[in-house]
């Protein structure tokens, strides 16, 4: 009897030890919250977790709810991911600083290395992370060449159109055999096919054939009996990595390796693990094409591919530069391939939703290229053309201000820095709050309002304040890809609305989770036009 009251007794006393370290615990966070020394307001964070639980509850729509943070708390406001505190940012002055175009601007880094990049074995030798000024701007060369160099752009057009051919077969035959010579379909399935074709042809030499496949599949009896080929699998699964990557940035490995929480963390992490293997065959595929070709032809295919096996970029151990492994070369071409495809993709759709809801931009958006084909039943289309569609690439920005396809975009400071009012102590992370600009009234007359003619001014620094529209980025880390994407969705836009009619059934095609936005569904009735 006694041996048990003296062992409650004990296990009492350890209950209360353990009640006590978490009450002092708590104690301690909230106290070294309340004395921070640079201190700026913002929704209250809890110990460990910070503000991801509220993250997670908005998580269907974080556009929103970072845009409602920013009128709650301000063009600068504090939120915790974890233990980690980022300023999120959404005054256009501080933004001309971080994203400005000098080398040494002090905000070159996204971010530093975090626990959460090592996890993954992501290093910081491609593009998006590289935190190395000399290895990132080697990379960016090669990717200029192969994107983004006019040669590059007229290759782009030239997959797209290509592009564009397969899907109107595809979607001529559906429609053919309907008896009332239209048909309804989720749009986003094929224009997704569209542009991961034609950016992986452009990067790699390879047609992953993704619009048959799908065409097949959808018209087979047993669509389930017909398995998805490899880059199928590939292309569905690359936004669950870049989910993945976004995951492990912001939630520490403590909570990642909870029980049930561990379930979600190893689901994402073997996708990315997939891809990446994916990724790694091809280059070893191409490795051994190109040992079984002469020089001569090598040179032939100046796809990124070939040119990232050929540069020395990696330095070894005592700094001397030698060629990238075949895992480096992998993980810089899938995370091109993230951004290349999802981008171009929702904006698409997104545009294909805007216009579809508003008939008197859609009659602007006919005539301009009625007026610039001069309504020739078939045209080639130069690009030149497509510089003339001003009307077009408004709607197209009004598309990105609305829905802008991240909702923030990072930036580190190693050094403090003061700009304006606000003091940026060193080691900060910021996170320019798109949301917060881009519907800031401040900066936009009614932001809530589709309105492309915001962007018709003559000399768009009188029309709006640049600093407060960041659909590409801004300085030196801008998107590299940007002319590649607005000379591929102008394009996609005069062949698309040159061919069809379509009507937008879907009420809300809403973004889904996480930062990056996420057309969900966008079903429309498409007929040929008369
Ligand atoms: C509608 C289409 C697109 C939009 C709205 C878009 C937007 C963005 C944004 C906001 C950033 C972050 C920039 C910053 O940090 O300041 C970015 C970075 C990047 N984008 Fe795009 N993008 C698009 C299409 C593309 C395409 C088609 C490619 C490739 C072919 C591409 C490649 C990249 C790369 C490599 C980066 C990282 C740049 C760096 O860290 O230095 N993007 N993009």
């Amino acid at each position: 009897m006694l041996f048990f009251k003296e062992f409650n007794q004990t296990i009492l006393e350890i209950l209360i030890l353990i009640i006590l370290v978490f009450i002092l615990s708590i104690l301690k966070f909230y106290y070294d919250y309340f004395t921070r020394s640079t201190s700026y307001s913002g929704p209250l964070p809890v110990p460990i977790l910070g503000n991801l639980h509220q993250y997670y509850y908005h998580r269907n729509d974080i556009q929103t709810w970072l845009q409602h943070l920013s009128l709650k708390y301000g063009d600068v406001f504090e939120l915790y991911f974890g233990s980690c505190k980022y300023l999120m940012i959404s005054d256009s002055r501080v933004v001309e600083r971080v994203m400005s175009p000098l080398k040494d601007n002090n905000y070159f880094v996204r971010v530093t290395t975090k626990e959460g990049l090592e996890d993954l074995q992501k290093g910081h030798n491609g593009i998006l992370f590289n935190v190395d000024f000399n290895s990132w701007s080697n990379i960016k060369k090669i990717f200029i060449k192969a994107v983004a160099a006019p040669n590059s752009l007229r290759f782009g057009m030239k997959l797209i159109n290509n592009g564009f051919k397969d899907l109107e077969k595809f979607l001529d035959l559906l429609i053919e055999e309907r008896e009332e010579k239209s048909i309804e379909v989720d749009f986003i399935p094929w224009t997704r096919r569209v542009f991961a074709e034609a950016i992986m042809l452009l990067l790699t030499n390879r047609h992953p054939d993704l619009l048959s496949t799908y065409y097949n599949r959808i018209t087979n009896k047993n669509p389930d009996n017909i398995q998805k080929n490899l880059h199928e699998e590939f292309f569905d699964r690359l936004n669950i990595t870049s989910d993945c990557v976004q995951y492990y940035l912001m939630v520490p490995s403590l909570i990642r390796n909870l029980p049930f929480v561990n379930f979600y963390t190893s689901y994402l992490y073997n996708n990315m693990m997939w891809t990446r293997n994916y990724m790694y065959s091809l280059v070893k595929e191409r490795i051994e094409e190109n040992e079984s070709i002469d020089y001569k032809e090598k040179l032939l295919s100046p796809d990124m591919l070939n040119l990232l096996l050929s540069a020395n970029i990696s330095k070894d151990n005592d700094g001397n530069e030698k060629p990238m492994t075949i895992e480096e070369i992998g993980d810089n071409i899938a995370e091109i391939l993230i951004e290349g495809v999802d981008s171009p993709s929702n904006t698409l759709s997104f545009f294909l939703y805007y216009v579809g809801n508003d008939p008197d931009i859609e009659r602007r958006v006919l005539e301009e290229i009625g007026n610039t084909f001069n309504h020739r039943p078939k045209f080639n289309i130069t690009y030149e053309d497509l510089n003339k569609l001003e009307y077009i690439e408004a709607v197209i920005k009004e598309v990105l201000r609305i829905r802008p396809v991240t909702a923030t975009i990072s930036r580190f400071t190693a050094h403090p820095d003061q700009i304006n009012e606000y003091k940026i102590p060193p080691s900060t992370q910021l996170s320019v709050n798109i949301m917060g600009l881009h519907m800031n009234p401040n900066y936009w007359e009614e932001p809530m309002k589709f309105n492309p003619s915001r962007f018709l001014g003559n000399n768009e620094k009188e029309t709006y304040d640049k600093n407060a529209f960041v659909y590409f980025g801004g300085g030196i880390r801008m998107c590299p890809g940007r002319q590649f994407a607005m000379t591929q969705l102008k394009m996609m836009v005069v062949l698309l609305y040159s061919k069809y009619k379509f009507e937008v059934i879907t009420k809300d095609p809403s973004s889904q989770y996480s930062v990056n936005t996420q057309c969900k569904e966008l079903k429309v009735r498409i007929k040929h036009k008369k």
